[in-house]
């Protein structure tokens, strides 16, 4: 299984790898046996005070030594190679994993699981593969090579070897599976743990300014509490494991002891065998106790492994290929989320080549989440989207759209570089965004480095520099969420008009709650409670007197009103 797993995760670079491993370990453990043998004449030769003769043997014995010394070395490198192959292949598949995870499923427990992997599972293979899978393959090998060189001294010590390795392989195995269940109580509670941890620091700032930290931390408190009760139920669920072992371990020993006292009985061993079988004797205890100590690490490294081959193995959306350009025509779509909630439902939306429609409507009635599958961020539980009458997949509207959200996260370079462009159409674009003179106090303009995730501009600022990359980027489809949502007259201009100038020249779909937004819009959607309840150019939906129109009464009684 582990042998499987590791194959999986490092792929055929690995295998190889793998394969060059086991080869040099089992090599190794049968130069460790034959160092064993060695000893029988060695020691005969001491014993008979023949010096010169014990010569020969010892300088085998040295040879040997220094071969299992330097195949030791070789395999221990072979180890590290396969583990870096495994980090690699974690940290390639981590990147993936994180580009095609639909948004919904990136839980705070998948990035927390994400990061223990990417982070920590390529070097745990590595230790692992030194550290645990060494010992256990020599300590097999090495059993199976003795067993069959004893058999020339007396065919009694071959089973009892043998049985010997089986029962304390047993017994490893068993009290693997008896630990297996609270290892898992165990992992889901460290997650969790960390979940909860990362949750309390992100929420730091909201809940020292509402006065709410002690109350904040009750999650974290829990979460502790859970993590010491799986501790606890761990370490007792070791204790019948590791009582096995050793029961092997000392039913093993007694094998041989009494397989050594009827050999030297009935005259098959002389003094000086019987004398080198308690030397054999300490070899194999000695590989035994090698294993019965890494029992309990052995389903740890079962159950990361199982993690780390999964998380490789789990398939992933492609790139996706970006749609000749065409109509857009969304039907039946329904968007129900995991709790229950129904966000969107039975939505039909067609959206013309070149044409800017604005989705507007009650907080809450499914506007972004219609714009997220729009942009192919989320998958619609109903309904399909098709571009150019052929259907397409959620991966594919991501190739074709550029996206500007209410956050607008930018790279920590210079506003000119996060736009990606030189030359004319560069200056167009800033002078439509009017980032000129962005920000007012360093006038800078485009040379203004934005800082970590653009957090030295203002939330105005950001998103200016946000929709001109937007208009900057290829693509047919363009979706803006709240764009203007946080901003003062002077930033919502500044994007009014950006948007206004790529207007005919990519298909546009924008939800605002600002009427200024509204100016742009060739056609009107009105959203309510996931349906869409209204549609047209604005003069028609004024003139039907509905929903919009209410909405317009609204806006011209209250200006700069905001649902
Ligand atoms: N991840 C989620 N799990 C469960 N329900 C959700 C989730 N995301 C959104 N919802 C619910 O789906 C409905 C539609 O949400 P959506 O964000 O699309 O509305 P919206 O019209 O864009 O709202 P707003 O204008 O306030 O941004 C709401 O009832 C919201 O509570």
């Amino acid at each position: 299984m582990i042998v499987t797993d590791i194959r999986r995760i490092t792929g055929a670079a690995g295998t190889t790898a793998f394969r060059r491993f086991t080869a040099l370990t089992v090599f190794s453990s049968g130069l460790q046996v034959a160092a064993v043998v060695l000893l029988i004449p060695l020691l005969h030769h001491l014993f008979d005070h023949n010096a010169a003769g014990a010569g020969p043997w010892t300088a085998a014995l040295i040879a040997v030594t220094a071969a299992i010394w330097m195949i030791e070395r070789s395999a221990a490198g072979t180890g590290v190679e396969l583990g870096l192959h495994a980090m690699r292949a974690v940290g390639r598949h981590g990147v993936r994993a994180i580009r095609d995870t639909p948004l919904e499923q990136l839980t705070p427990a998948r990035k927390s699981e994400l990061r223990s992997l990417v982070g920590g599972g390529g070097i745990e293979l590595t230790s692992m593969v030194v550290l645990l899978i060494t010992p256990i393959l020599t300590a097999v090998s090495f059993t199976c090579f003795l067993a069959v060189a004893l058999l020339f001294i007396d065919w009694r010590f071959a089973p009892v070897t043998i049985a010997g390795a089986v029962l304390l392989l047993g017994a490893v195995l068993v009290s693997e599976r008896i630990e297996r269940g609270a290892d898992d109580a165990f992992t889901g509670a460290t997650l969790e743990l960390d979940e909860r941890l990362v949750e309390f620091a992100v929420a730091q700032p909201a809940l020292r300014t509402a006065g709410r930290v002690e109350r904040g931390s009750t999650h974290v408190d829990d979460a502790v509490a859970g993590g010491v009760r799986a501790v606890r139920r761990l370490l007792l669920w070791q204790i019948p494991g590791q009582m096995l072992t050793s029961t092997a371990l000392q039913l093993t020993l007694l094998g041989f002891g009494a397989a050594t006292w009827l050999a030297y009985d009935d005259g098959r061993l002389d003094g000086v065998e019987a004398a080198v079988m308690v030397i054999v004797l300490m070899r194999v205890i000695e590989q035994i106790t090698a294993v019965s100590m890494l029992a309990s690490s052995l389903h740890t490294v079962g159950a990361t492994l199982r993690q780390l081959r999964e998380f490789v193995e789990r398939p992933t959306t492609g790139p996706g290929r970006r749609p000749a350009p065409g109509a857009i025509r969304a039907r039946g779509i329904g968007v129900t989320h995991p709790d229950g909630t129904v966000a969107v439902t039975g939505v039909d939306l067609d959206l013309e080549p070149g044409t800017t429609t604005v989705i507007v409507g009650a907080s809450g009635c499914g506007k972004s989440t219609l714009l997220d599958v729009l942009a192919g961020l989320v998958e619609p539980t109903t309904g399909t989207v098709s571009v150019g009458e052929l259907p397409v997949s959620a991966a594919d509207l991501r190739a074709m759209t550029t996206a500007v959200f209410q956050d607008t996260v930018l790279g920590n370079a210079t506003i000119r570089d996060n736009l990606r462009i030189t030359g004319p159409e560069l200056d167009e674009v800033i002078s439509a965004a009017q980032l000129d003179s962005v920000p007012g106090s360093s006038g800078d303009g485009p040379d203004t480095r934005v800082g970590e995730s653009g957090n030295r501009l203002s939330g105005g600022e950001r998103q200016r520099v946000g929709i001109a990359r937007a208009l900057t980027a290829p693509g047919d489809l363009l979706v803006v969420d709240e764009a203007t949502a946080n901003l003062d007259a002077l930033n919502e201009r500044a994007i009014v008009s950006s948007l206004a100038r790529v207007k005919g020249r990519r298909t546009t779909v924008v939800v605002t709650h600002r009427p200024a937004v509204l100016e742009i819009a060739d056609r009107v959607v009105v959203m309510a409670e996931g349906r869409i309840v209204e549609s047209g150019t604005r003069e028609e939906l004024s003139a039907a007197g509905g929903a919009y129109a209410r909405m317009e009464q609204q806006w011209r009684e209250v200006r700069d009103w905001r649902v």
